[in-house]
């Protein structure tokens, strides 16, 4: 364990000084990223954006205690999972420390929401089995058992992660008085649950709700003290950093592609074997990958966005153009796949 510590602080060293401009470029490459620090990407990133935002020090975190809980996380995230893999916790990561730098946000949120928001992103996956919550119940897994169909991975995800917790030198919140770390634990719970996609209309009814409202007051991002307030802007925060790859230039968002179809054909395979119904797009034989994307970008992605940046960001037009270009070149495909046999 020193030793990794020791490569992963050189890492840190190399990556902040090289870094420290581009980090907040939207469109860096987390795999490239991931390469260059030997698979450690999340450790990484996220070690180094605790510094960033002088994290350690407000919270009291021990160094050595932070990049030990962080390296452990890392290691529980699954590498058989194409998509659900550390990489994808390094890019929400990066993405809600992005998003969190624009004009909009700055001193909107306390230290205590941002120090939640981004251990939320960091281990909001964690241990994921690629697979979904669907096929999970309906193979009556050990999973679905256990948390009773009801969001299935988020708690599972949330459980490991509170649980790696406990581990000797892991515990990063060990000198966080008992009531701020509850506080913080409640707020994770919130925003991890809410990543759920069954829970994806509801949370984008009540922005639009925050949006009509916030259009009376006519300014920026005014919080009120309200707890159910806040939580509710950081939960839409997380859910669209994790909703954030067609979002990416072309060839990055495509390698998630690649990598998301991989994980859904193979869970396809997986009922193909046992004679279930194959889930939507995971028949890797009659699946259209262009077609699907421009409908995830039509139903889901777009007018998450452009609701947030109703409610949050009118300067995140960069952003909405980024999915606009990127859902007409998959429209184009998928016109062109049609037309030419
Ligand atoms: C680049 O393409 C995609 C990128 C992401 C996603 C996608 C779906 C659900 N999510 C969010 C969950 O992973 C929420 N997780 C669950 C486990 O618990 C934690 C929170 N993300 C789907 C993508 O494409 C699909 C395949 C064709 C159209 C749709
Ligand atoms: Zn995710």
């Amino acid at each position: 364990a020193v030793e990794t510590m020791i490569v992963i602080s050189i890492h840190v060293r190399r990556l902040d000084k090289m870094m420290n401009g581009s980090l907040t470029d939207w469109n860096l490459s987390v795999f490239t990223l991931d390469k260059m620090t030997n698979g450690r990407s999340l450790t990484v990133m996220a070690y180094t954006i605790f510094k960033q935002r002088d994290l350690t020090k407000k919270f009291n975190i021990p160094h050595a205690t932070l990049l030990s809980y962080l390296a452990l996380v890392e290691g529980h995230y699954n590498p058989m999972a194409s998509y659900h893999n550390h990489i994808h916790a390094t890019d929400v990561t990066h993405a809600v420390h992005v998003i969190l730098k624009k004009a909009p946000l700055l001193d909107v949120f306390t230290d205590l929401e941002i120090l939640s928001v981004i251990f939320s992103s960091i281990i909001h996956d964690v241990d994921h089995p690629g697979l979904t919550n669907n096929h999970l119940i309906n193979t009556n897994s050990e999973l679905a058992l256990m948390y009773n169909d009801e969001s299935v991975l988020e708690n599972h995800h949330l459980a490991v992660a509170f649980k790696l917790m406990q581990r000797n030198q892991c515990d990063i919140f060990c000198n966080v008085p008992p009531k701020i770390r509850q506080r913080i634990r409640k707020m994770t719970i919130d925003m991890v649950l809410a990543t759920d996609m069954s829970k994806h209309m509801s949370l984008l009814a009540d922005m639009k709700t925050m949006v009509e409202t916030k259009k009376v007051s006519g300014t920026g991002l005014q919080l009120s003290e309200n707890y159910n307030e806040r939580i509710q802007v950081l939960k839409c925060l997380l859910h669209c950093a994790d909703l954030c790859n067609p979002a990416k230039h072309l060839p990055i968002y495509s390698q998630w592609i690649e990598r998301v179809m991989q994980e859904f054909f193979n869970q396809g395979d997986i009922e193909r074997d046992l004679g279930l119904d194959i889930s939507p797009m995971c028949d890797r034989h009659t699946a259209s990958v262009e077609k699907s994307q421009v409908g995830f970008i039509d139903f889901i992605v777009q007018p998450l966005w452009e609701t947030w940046a109703e409610l949050v960001d009118p300067y995140c037009n960069d952003i909405l153009d980024e999915i606009e270009t990127n859902r007409n070149y998959f429209q184009l495909l998928s016109d062109n796949n049609e037309t030419s046999p």
